[in-house]
């Protein structure tokens, strides 16, 4: 699709940037420095650069790389759109997750670069619109919710086994549970997880501080309640409207669900978004957004393309 950069949206002259997480050995992420005296000047950054007017985001991401680090993309995925707002300018940055390239990456302009691990992302100093696209490249793109009506036993029991399976990322949901036997599980499932998955819990925020390794999932009414952040965990929040999604960016959180994509046995009676209608809410999302409701791991290729951070799930992502 040709590409409208710069484009005229209001009054406002918004820059589209095409940037690239660069996946090398180990999961490790290329970063780079921009020139003091640049734009940003003297902070990391993921390479990129402008879209040029005519060209398409994969072009100018493949013209970009080659010239900024002389290597030739050869397969990328939509990762993230982030618009952003600086006193003096304003961008959009077009994402992309680079899986394969050839050749040697190196600072061809003489910039510094390193491969980092995602979990030291954090640690370097990007612009202020960077942190969704380090969120983003640190979350994987499968997020399991442990399905209803399920003994604490049975639970752990399917969790080991998903984690043998490689989740990385778990919403431990168990509604029909008292909350001393949510809690009680919550300690068992930790153990489970730790070093190999991050474990989300569900329930009242002053819960918090009994769990600090854990990620906390807010529902969509919490999301209307006053908010103390923690630091430590993930922070994310089930919504459903552009209302909800706009709150939880408010509130800070790192990364949300976005349901129903369409209707599920789970929820009779929400109806669903559609994947036209959750398409369109995704472009005006700058968080990472999990698509739910209906979906199994074989819509992971459509969510993708639909802007998402991938696909959430319960009964298809349970392990038999
Ligand atoms: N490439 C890149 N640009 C970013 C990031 N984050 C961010 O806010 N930007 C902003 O996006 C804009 C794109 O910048 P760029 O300087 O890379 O563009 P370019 O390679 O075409 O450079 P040029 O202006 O020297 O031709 C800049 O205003 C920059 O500050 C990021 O992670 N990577
Ligand atoms: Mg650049």
């Amino acid at each position: 699709m040709p590409s409208t950069a710069p484009e005229a949206a209001g009054m406002t002259l918004v820059v589209h940037v095409a940037a690239a997480v660069i996946r090398g050995e180990q999961q490790r992420i290329l970063i780079a420095r921009r020139p003091v005296g640049k734009h940003q000047g003297g902070l990391w950054e993921f390479p990129g650069g402008k879209v040029e007017p005519g060209e398409s985001v994969e072009s100018a991401l493949a013209r970009e790389l080659l010239e900024e680090l002389g290597i030739t993309v050869e397969a990328a995925r939509p990762l993230i759109k982030i618009r952003h707002d600086y006193p003096d300018k304003s961008v959009l940055l077009d994402v992309w997750e680079v899986t394969r390239f050839a050749g040697h990456a190196h600072g061809v302009e003489g910039q510094p670069v390193a491969w980092v691990m995602p979990e030291a992302l954090p640690g370097y100093r990007f612009p202020e619109a960077n942190l969704p696209i380090i969120n983003a490249a640190r979350l994987p793109d499968r997020y399991l919710i442990t399905p209803e009506g399920l003994t604490p036993q049975a639970l752990l029991e399917g969790l080991a086994r998903a984690l043998a399976q490689g989740v990385r990322l778990v919403q431990l949901r168990a509604p029909g549970l008292d909350e001393a036997s949510y809690r009680e599980l919550a300690r068992q499932a930790l153990v489970l997880c730790q070093g190999r998955a991050w474990l989300m819990l569900k329930g009242p925020l002053h819960w918090q501080d009994e769990f600090p390794e854990a990620g906390w999932h807010l529902t969509a009414r919490q999301l209307r309640e006053p908010l103390q952040r923690r630091p430590g965990g993930w922070l994310a929040a089930s919504c459903h409207s552009e209302e909800e999604l706009r709150l939880a960016a408010e509130a800070g959180v790192d990364f949300v669900t976005l349901s129903p994509v369409q209707s599920t046995a789970s929820h009779p009676g929400s109806p669903a978004l559609g994947w036209e209608q959750a398409s369109a809410l995704l472009q005006g999302c700058r968080l990472p957004a999990y698509l739910l409701g209906g979906l199994g791991p074989q819509m992971l290729s459509r969510a993708l393309a639909a802007g998402a951070q991938g696909v959430a799930g319960i009964r298809s992502f349970w392990p038999a």
